[in-house]
């Protein structure tokens, strides 16, 4: 038995937080991110989330292009304690939610191996659906995602553009629901697979709006990715009706917790 000591583990697993976005759809006021629940900003709850996993030791945040000092000074009034002490960068993002990803990839660590990319916007998911995507990803999955079973009936549509915008769309068919999943985040990848799918598609990123999360971009590289359970309180913070859905889950919570 050797007596020296175990060489130190050259793997580390890393949170990417785009919140460079508008909130558009969230009506006006300020940039989504920085929109408090229960009195804190989305982000820092959104922090928080990633950083109470003990197998997450960074968290890259990806602030508005103009706004990372902003960011980082808010985020310094908020430090994390406890267990979720992780190290925490701020970087400036980009006109697209991938070109944001992208950025903060390109500023994680050589010795960070698994990557959870989520978004701001999910700030209550609960820790045990973090650890979930980051355990099937160390169990050999190259790429994971948390996903829930739908409650509607999709329908494809012909979507009306330009001047018939608000006129009514022709259905052109209704997908089997029950194959269908509604996608969350955390996502979770093996670092060279997902630096190698936002390498090759890059140019999607200014196309638009760009992918609409990661998992797409690995799908089209053609590596598989997964699907775990998500949560309900893993919802995205869209519209200004999940702003009160994202207060009464936080209220839930402090009368579970008794205080
Ligand atoms: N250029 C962008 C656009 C979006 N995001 C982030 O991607 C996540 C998911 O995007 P979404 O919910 O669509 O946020 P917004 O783009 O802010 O919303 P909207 O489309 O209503 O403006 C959010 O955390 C958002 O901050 C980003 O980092 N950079
Ligand atoms: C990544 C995502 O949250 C998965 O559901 C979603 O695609 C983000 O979409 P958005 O329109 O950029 O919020």
């Amino acid at each position: 038995m050797s007596d020296r000591a175990p060489a130190a583990t050259l793997s580390r697993t890393a949170a990417v937080i785009p919140a460079a976005g508008r909130g558009v759809r969230l009506g006006p006021g300020a940039p989504k991110a920085l929109r408090t629940l229960n009195g804190t900003p989305m982000l820092v709850h959104a922090v928080r989330s990633m950083a109470a996993s003990r197998a997450v030791s960074l968290v890259v945040v990806v602030a508005p292009p103009d706004g990372a000092a902003e960011v980082r000074s808010l985020l310094d009034a908020y430090p994390l304690t406890g267990h979720d002490r992780a190290e925490l960068l701020v970087v400036p993002g980009g006109e697209s939610r991938q070109e944001s990803v992208r950025r903060g990839l390109a500023a994680l660590p050589e010795d960070v191996t698994t990557v959870l990319v989520h978004d701001a916007a999910r700030p209550l998911v609960p820790v045990e659906t973090v650890d979930s995507v980051i355990s099937a990803v160390r169990a050999g999955a190259p790429a994971v995602v948390p996903a829930l079973p739908l409650a509607d009936t999709v329908k494809q549509v012909e979507p009306r553009t330009g001047a018939a915008t608000g006129e009514p769309e022709p259905v052109v068919g209704t997908p089997e629901r029950a194959l269908l999943r509604a996608v969350q985040t955390p996502q979770g990848f093996d670092r060279r697979t997902l630096d190698a799918a936002h390498e090759k598609f890059a140019a999607f990123a200014t196309e638009g709006e760009g992918a609409t999360d990661d998992a797409g971009l690995v799908e089209r590289l053609g590596s598989p990715v997964v699907v775990v359970p998500g949560h309900e309180e893993a919802f995205k913070v869209t519209r200004p009706l999940d702003l009160v859905l994202a207060e009464a889950v936080l209220a839930r919570r402090r009368a579970n917790d008794g205080f």
